[in-house]
């Protein structure tokens, strides 16, 4: 379990002090995927740096597993690092060992024997899936494949924490897509907690349980990743979650509208109900669809339509009565009447 209690960074510099990190305070759980995201800036690195002490804290705690990191030797703390692996957005790997040697080398550092090391680094590119590359250096590699060997080498000494420095950040769409689904693999395979950054909500939409959003150095909200995507209170996580559920309307449709535009969310099982095929059996209502979107978080249905209902106005209104009923959650966006 992560724990951080009012943890604030701040930096000196020749223009005085910036604040990275300001009082935040947050628990994660053993086993879980927590996604913190945040524009640049917002103090993402500087949070997940502080939490195996790469970078100082001012002030405040950091508990990992029952050991508070703050108050460490730098002997007790090197200890402590070994149960916490981090991967990094430009892989950090030593352009002038192979594959093998740069995982080997966690290995020697945390004084494994030599005898066991080979063993530990087949089993570890097994798990990444690059056992063909051992013996090439990361310049042939392409950058899914350094970040394999980044996550084997994080992996080399058995952590029970994971941090994800924006490891998907300089990645393509599908590359990041595989490397995600590594991360989830490890996660539930090992049981390893991982902590994310990134500045992308489809990262946190796909593998995470809860998460976070950064401003300004603190937290803004933070809660189960569904709820936060159904129901974002604060404006900044809205613009997130809009990234990905929202579109915009052409002028020219909402121009020749001729009934009532309305907004429908639809959550959980409701989705998956035909609710919008009951409107036109039960009500003299035409319709017209010009959005719709389903996205699956957790598994779990998030639908969101923009629908044009026209006929009858006390038919229409009590189409859009029974819509509101059984979704509860309806918006009317526009009445052309
Ligand atoms: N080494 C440093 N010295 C001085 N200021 C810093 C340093 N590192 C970060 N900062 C400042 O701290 C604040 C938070 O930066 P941080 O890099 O943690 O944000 P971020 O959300 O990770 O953004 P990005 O994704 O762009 O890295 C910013 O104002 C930044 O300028």
């Amino acid at each position: 379990m992560i724990e951080v209690k009012n943890l604030v960074k701040i930096y000196e510099t020749k223009k005085g002090s910036v604040t990275g990190v300001d009082q935040v305070s947050l628990k994660v759980e053993k086993g879980e995927i927590y996604g913190i995201v945040g524009y640049s800036g917002a103090g993402k690195s500087s949070l997940i740096r502080c939490l195996n002490i790469l970078e100082k804290p001012t002030s405040g705690e950091i508990h990992i597993d029952g050991v508070e990191l703050t108050s460490l030797s730098k002997s007790e703390l090197r200890k402590a690092r070994l149960k916490i692996g981090m991967i990094f957005q430009h892989f950090h790997l030593v352009s002038a060992k192979t594959v093998s040697e740069n995982i080997a080398f966690a290995l020697k550092a945390a004084g494994l024997p030599k005898a066991k090391i080979q063993d530990r680094v087949t089993e570890l590119l097994d798990m990444v899936g690059l056992s063909d590359k051992k013996d090439v250096y990361p310049a042939q590699l392409s950058g899914g494949q350094k970040q394999r060997v980044g996550i084997a080498r994080a992996l080399a000494n058995n952590p029970s924490v994971l941090l994800c420095d924006e490891a998907t950040s300089a990645l393509d769409p599908s590359t990041t897509k595989s490397i995600l689904s590594l991360l989830k693999k490890i996660n539930s395979e090992l049981g390893i907690t991982i902590v994310l950054i990134t500045h992308e909500m489809e990262v946190v939409k796909t593998i995470c349980d809860r998460m976070a959003v950064m401003q300004d150095g603190k937290i803004i909200e933070e809660g189960d990743v569904y709820e936060v995507f159904a129901n974002p209170k604060q404006p900044l996580t809205k613009d997130f979650v809009n990234s990905i559920l929202q579109f915009e309307l052409p002028e020219r449709l909402l121009e020749e509208r001729q009934g009532k535009l309305i907004k429908i969310y639809f959550q959980g099982e409701i989705a998956e109900q035909g609710v919008i095929s009951d409107v036109f059996q039960t009500f003299k209502v035409r319709g017209n669809i010009l959005h719709g979107k389903i996205e699956y978080i957790q598994d779990i249905p998030l639908g969101i339509f923009i629908m044009e209902v026209s006929g009858d106005q006390v038919e229409i209104d009590r189409a859009i009565a029974y819509i509101a009923a059984r979704t509860k959650n309806l918006e009317v966006i526009d009445d052309a009447a």
